[in-house]
């Protein structure tokens, strides 16, 4: 009987919770380690960020113009066509700190310049007759306007003291431009899962390996997974530690295993973990040789590991476990299979748990041609996603078709289309839950 997707989820969640908690060191909800702006973007905040100071840090002008001070019920003659003569006071520029403006004149300013007291509205200078700067001391037109307009009030977009961001928060750039506006030079954020990645194969070469000068050898292929599982483990929000490609000796896959993985001494305190996670990618399946299996097979005590089949395509074939209290997941060897394995399994358990990244966003589409899928497997295929345009509802169209060694529509998708076990037919024009990439 294999296990749901859902089923596996869950698993996955459970061994990741259950393994950090007895971890030495916390990995979900640390304290938070303090890092500059510029290496906090898709990074967890993990202490709410209050306002130091108010945003605008003073009332200023929203456009070049001219600063003038209306009476507060001239609401209902703005606009009527209406102006007075103003005499043309002192030009201020954004950074200068303007004197009181006199009643009756009318203060040059500039946009983001600092209002003077006594003014409460800005006119824009092509309003004005003339419509330039005149020179100090000369007369100028103003239309009438009403008091507060083209002022941008101190502290109308953040209040000093109030809550700016948000703990928890996954970190984006306006966050981080907030942050610099608040004279934020670091930010605490949570610390990222550490993890060790393992591709394996007898067959897999790294690109650039001297052995592939001349071309490939036959029965070689370049090793695809470790490019793209880092890439979309990084892209998870997770810190890619080494990234080792292993042969099919499970001798050789246990001593490296046993090299880098397990309670290592910290500096301080009390013995780390030497990383989070294990995540390996192949070897795992029904063949001779499946390497994954074999060493965590004989690995003893130290080991605890499942290997077992959730009805899903691609990614059918998983193992899940631990090593030395560290959890793995061992995803299958296609790429299609390993991509959509962490897309289903890891990344939806590590927003769970370490609040990043934020979720896939999913929509319903409808498709644009009739699909077939295997009864009573969860079928994952990738698409190519249009949104709603004026008058068409979104609509999806598979690319490549099923197999799970299709790089090359994997690398032209930008969706993945979720075919639930129960379906097997589907007509053009059916509804179907699409995961934007
Ligand atoms: N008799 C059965 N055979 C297979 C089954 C099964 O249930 N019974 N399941 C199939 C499915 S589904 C999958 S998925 C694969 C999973 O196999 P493994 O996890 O053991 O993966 P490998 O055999 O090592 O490799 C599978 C495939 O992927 C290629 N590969 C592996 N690593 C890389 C890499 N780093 N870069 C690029 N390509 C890689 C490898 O050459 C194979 O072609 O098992 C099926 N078989
Ligand atoms: O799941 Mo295998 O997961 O098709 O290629």
């Amino acid at each position: 009987m294999h296990r749901t997707v859902a089923e596996h989820q869950d698993a996955v969640e459970q061994v990741l919770r259950r393994s950090w908690a007895a971890f030495p060191s916390p990995v979900m909800d640390d304290g938070g380690t303090p890092v500059p702006l510029s290496a906090a973007r898709g990074r967890v905040l993990a202490r709410a960020l209050a306002a130091g100071v108010d945003l605008p840090p003073f009332a200023n002008s929203q456009m070049d113009g001219y600063a003038i001070n209306v009476g507060e019920d001239q609401l209902e003659t703005a606009d009527s066509g209406q102006s007075t003569v103003y005499v043309v006071g002192e030009t201020i520029a954004a950074g200068a700190v303007p004197g009181t403006l006199a009643p009756g004149t009318a203060a040059a300013i500039m946009t983001g310049a600092m209002l003077p007291d006594g003014a409460n509205a800005v006119v824009p200078v092509e309003r004005a007759v003339p419509a330039l700067f005149a020179e100090p001391g000369a007369t100028v037109e103003l239309p009438a306007t009403s008091a507060g307009q083209f002022v941008r009030d101190r502290g109308s977009d953040v209040a000093r003291g109030s809550l700016a961001i948000a703990a928890g928060t996954v970190l984006n750039a306006a966050h981080l431009g907030l942050a610099a506006a608040l004279g934020c030079t670091e930010l605490v954020v949570r610390r990222r899962a550490r993890v060790l990645l393992l591709t394996t194969g007898d067959e897999v070469l790294a690109p650039g390996d001297p052995a592939a000068a001349g071309g490939l050898p036959p029965g070689k292929i370049f090793d695809a997974n470790g490019a793209l599982l880092r890439a979309a483990l990084e892209e998870s929000g997770v810190e890619v530690l080494h990234h080792h490609m292993v042969s099919d000796d499970p001798a050789a896959l246990l001593r490296l295993l046993e090299s880098q993985v397990g309670q290592v001494p910290g500096h301080e305190g009390p013995p780390e973990p030497s990383c989070d996670l294990v995540v390996t990618v192949g070897g795992i399946s029904a063949g001779a040789f499946e390497v994954v299996r074999l060493a965590l097979g004989s690995a003893g005590a130290q080991s605890r590991m499942e290997f077992l089949h959730v009805a899903l395509q691609p990614g059918g074939p998983q193992g899940l476990g631990t090593f030395r209290g560290v959890p793995v997941l061992a995803f299958p060897g296609n790429p299609v299979s390993s991509y959509v394995s962490l897309e289903l399994f890891l990344r939806p358990a590590l927003t769970v748990l370490l609040g990043a990244p934020a979720p896939r966003r999913r929509v319903v589409a409808t498709l644009e041609h009739a699909l077939s899928s295997p009864a009573g497997k969860h079928q994952v295929r990738r698409g190519i996603y249009s949104g709603p345009e004026f008058e068409s509802a979104p609509s999806v169209r598979e690319v490549g078709g099923s197999s799970s060694h299709l790089l090359g529509s994997l690398a032209q998708a930008d969706a993945l289309i979720h075919i639930p076990a129960g379906s097997t037919e589907l007509q053009a024009g059916a509804k179907v839950e699409v995961w934007l990439l």
